[in-house]
């Protein structure tokens, strides 16, 4: 549904984006993360038919961005990171103006908008004025209009950013909600925890190159052999951590109360290697595996020196 071919950019001097090659199935939510100015509006700009490539392809739902901007347009909803909302419109009346942007004939208006302010979780607020709205109302608005022509792609720029962790929630509830409805979904964040629940891979972008891309439990495994895991004991911790220390499988280490949280380097082979060396010495282990929410250190392990 969405794929780029050597896709690169350049604005004057500054190579924004260098051979980006994606494949993003149908149904798929694929998480686009990397820091600040790594290039990932970019290719959501090129995508969404707002920004010409310097070099290479991008098609959305087989069609070429270059070529076919409007049939690309009408297959996609691009929800940037920062817009603007009008002062003195009802949220009814925002989704109504968009609605009519795509020629959605008047008759259908009324339900589509209805559905569509019950599914971001807004019905109660259809009469408000859309400046009257909290920041993460806003952003909920901005996904309903998003949808209005029923797009099969979503490519939705930071849709999290700024939102307290009440409305990042919901914002997740909603977009899981999405993938139930089975669209196709490009998601960015800075934030790799906030993706890794909701997406199906993930891709680590950095100063415009594409440097892991994954199912998200295996990208750390497939770039760099770095994973974090997690080991708890209920006996015999300090032998635990002394085995841990002394690892070479072992980056990193932190102890909190016979709960160790560790950076792994190595294969599944040399995970259970570990395993048995604890059970070996007599350390009482009750978990010992994967941990996602520590994803963040993941992510800055990858991407530790990459571009320098
Ligand atoms: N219109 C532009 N003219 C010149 N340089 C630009 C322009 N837009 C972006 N850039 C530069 O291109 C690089 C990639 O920017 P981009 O906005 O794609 O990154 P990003 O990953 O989306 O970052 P952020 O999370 O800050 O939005 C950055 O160095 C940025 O300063």
């Amino acid at each position: 549904m969405i794929q780029t071919e050597h896709l690169s950019k350049r604005y004057g001097k500054l190579q924004a984006l260098t051979d980006l090659n994606l494949n993003i199935d149908k149904g798929k939510v694929f998480g686009f993360i990397g820091p600040n100015g790594a290039g990932k509006s970019t290719t959501m700009l090129i995508l969404s038919t707002l920004l010409t490539p310097s070099e290479g392809k991008a098609y959305v739902c087989g069609y070429d961005v270059v070529k076919e901007p409007k049939d690309v347009r009408q297959s996609l909803g691009y929800m940037p990171d920062f817009f603007g909302v009008y002062d003195n419109l009802k949220a009814t009346e925002y989704l109504d103006f968009y609605a009519g942007a795509y020629n959605i004939p008047p008759a259908k208006r009324k339900s589509l908008i209805a559905d569509l302010l019950e599914l971001v979780n807004l019905s109660n607020k259809a009469d408000a004025y859309v400046d009257s709205l909290s920041r993460g109302m806003k952003q909920r608005l901005g996904l309903a209009r998003c949808l209005v022509h029923s797009p099969d792609v979503l490519i939705l720029d930071e849709p999290a950013s700024g939102l307290d962790p009440r409305a990042r929630i919901e914002m997740r509830e909603i977009l899981k909600q999405l993938r139930r409805m089975n669209k196709t979904i490009l998601i960015s964040s800075h934030i790799l925890p906030e993706l890794a629940e909701l997406c199906d891979e993930i891709g680590v972008i950095e100063k415009g190159k594409l440097i892991a891309c994954g199912a998200v439990d295996d990208v750390s495994i497939r770039s760099r052999g770095i994973s974090m895991m997690e080991v708890r004991t209920v006996f015999g911790a300090e032998k635990a951590e002394r085995i841990l220390r002394e690892s070479r499988f072992v980056r990193q280490l932190d102890d909190k109360n016979s709960h160790f949280r560790i950076q792994f380097m190595g294969t599944e082979e040399n995970k259970a290697e570990l395993l048995q060396q604890l059970i070996a010495a007599g350390v009482g282990v009750v978990h010992f595996g994967d941990s996602r929410e520590n994803l963040e250190d993941v992510f800055l392990a990858i991407t530790e020196g990459v571009g320098n």
